[in-house]
């Protein structure tokens, strides 16, 4: 849908410049009705309605809903955050809005836990995260064959509300990072919120040091245009007024005859809506009436072309070739599939290679690992003979003893027979010859022993 309009909006640019020499203008010689396509392209528009998604930047309990809910006169649903979150987290909610004939497709996208961390290194991070996805789901349609960019649900982030929290002299430096890391990809407003707890002086002094600190750091924030004939005046006092004050609140306060949006203090009351109280009026104005189309239009054509002329380089797309020749699509697709081609083989050839390498280191380990184990087996074979060597010599020994044992055995026993013998020869003398019989043997057995040896 969105596309649509930007392509119509081309066209009819195209249609009005007549610079191209080839092009012969000519004089019509009555109304053929073309002059309608203006009304039927804002037609057809009105019946699809629009998108309009918007990013709330700021800590936690700075008045973010609020601001909302008083920019659109109606309460959007919105769970206050603790000041407890681990790390930042995006919560976002689409709303369908219509005023009068025209319909609204309104994404809020609130920070949470923005700021409340020791650490802040990484606030950032989930902030551009959500904005680069945004574009990443729009390009993906984008490229698809069979494409439906006219009923596509836009999300890309068109504005970011950075909220300035109205304490401090200046910017603090997880401001001023943020803005410097989101300026080139997304429409960035910066706002004092809860202005009235400042007095007008010190307002006017903040506003000057932030600007001068967003100038000094190279920070790109959203300019009004202002080339514009019907838009220009207006803008350029709205570029002035930059950072907008802004008091948020959804409280009706009875002052004199009317009724209006205020903040009620013992004092008195803060009016959202007087200029001489903040600039809620002028933001409101440059927001939603006078530059809402503009910041649609600088998202699709500067923040999403940055992007996508970024991914499709990185995916190695090109317009031209090094002699500056413009390239065919299907010159192009060739040169890709060559290339990737290429890139194949080599990785092929590089993992074949990685392959060999590693079976010849497994192979090297493999061997090294068996002549270890041989050399191990060597030496317990060495140790195994010289065991059994040892075994074998004290068999012998055994052996040895054994035999002298037998030996005195039989000797002792020849003996013993001789003196049984004797012993039967003289009877007489048996009691004597016992006694000295048996008083023998272990004197004799000692001798005898000693002897065989
Ligand atoms: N003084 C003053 N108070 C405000 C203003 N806007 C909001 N508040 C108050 O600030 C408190 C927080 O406001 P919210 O709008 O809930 O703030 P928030 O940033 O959305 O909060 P979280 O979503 O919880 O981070 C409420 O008590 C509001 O009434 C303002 O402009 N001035």
């Amino acid at each position: 849908m969105k596309a649509d309009y930007y392509s119509w909006t081309q066209t009819l640019e195209m249609m009005a410049a007549d610079e191209n020499e080839e092009m012969r203008s000519l004089e019509l010689s009555g109304q053929v009705g073309f002059n309608s396509l203006p009304h039927q392209v804002v037609r057809k528009l009105v019946a699809q309605g629009f998108c309009f998604n918007i990013l709330c930047v700021g800590e936690t309990g700075i008045g973010k809903s609020t601001l909302i809910n008083t920019l659109f006169n109606t309460t959007f649903e919105n769970e206050e955050a603790d000041h407890y979150e681990q790390e930042v987290k995006l919560r976002s909610q689409t709303y369908e809005l219509q005023e009068h004939t025209v319909k609204l497709k309104l994404t809020i996208v609130h920070t949470v836990g923005f700021g409340d961390q020791i650490n802040k290194d990484e606030s950032c991070k989930p902030i551009l995260d959500y904005i680069e996805a945004q574009f990443e789901k729009y390009l993906e349609e984008e490229l698809k064959i069979k494409r439906s960019l006219s009923n596509y649900d836009d999300t890309r982030v068109h504005i970011c509300l950075y909220f300035i929290a109205p304490t401090g002299h200046t910017l603090k430096s997880l401001d001023l990072v943020t803005m410097k890391k989101l300026d080139s990809k997304v429409n960035i407003i910066p706002i004092i919120a809860k202005a009235d707890i400042m007095s007008k002086t010190d307002l006017g002094n903040l506003k000057k040091k932030i600007m001068n600190e967003l100038q000094s750091y190279g920070v790109q924030i959203y300019q009004f245009p202002n080339e514009d004939e019907e838009v220009g005046e207006i803008n350029s006092s709205l570029n002035a007024r930059l950072p907008f004050a802004v008091v948020g609140s959804t409280e009706d306060v009875k002052i004199g005859n009317r009724v209006v949006k205020a903040r009620s203090y013992p004092w008195g009351a803060v009016q959202v809506e007087n200029e001489e109280h903040c600039d809620f009026v002028h933001l409101r104005e440059m927001l939603l009436r006078v530059n809402m189309d503009d910041l649609r239009e600088q998202t699709h054509s500067h923040h999403y072309e940055l992007y996508r002329r970024c991914k499709l380089q990185e995916m190695g797309f090109k317009d031209t070739d090094p002699d500056s020749q413009s390239f065919s699509l299907q010159e192009m697709y060739e040169a890709k599939r060559r290339e990737f081609l290429k890139e194949l083989q080599h990785r092929e050839e590089s993992m074949r290679q990685m392959f060999v390498n590693k079976v010849k280191e497994t192979e090297a380990e493999l061997k090294e690992k068996e002549k270890e184990l041989h050399e191990r087996f060597e030496v317990l074979k060495r140790m195994h003979q010289e065991e059994k060597r040892n075994l074998e010599e004290k068999r012998r020994e055994l052996e040895e003893e054994m035999n002298a044992f037998n030996r005195r055995k039989v000797a002792a026993e020849t003996l013993m027979g001789q003196a049984l013998q004797g012993c039967s020869q003289q009877p007489l003398k048996k009691e004597k010859d016992k006694k000295n019989f048996f008083s023998l043997p272990s004197a004799c057995s000692l001798s005898s022993g000693r002897n065989l040896n």
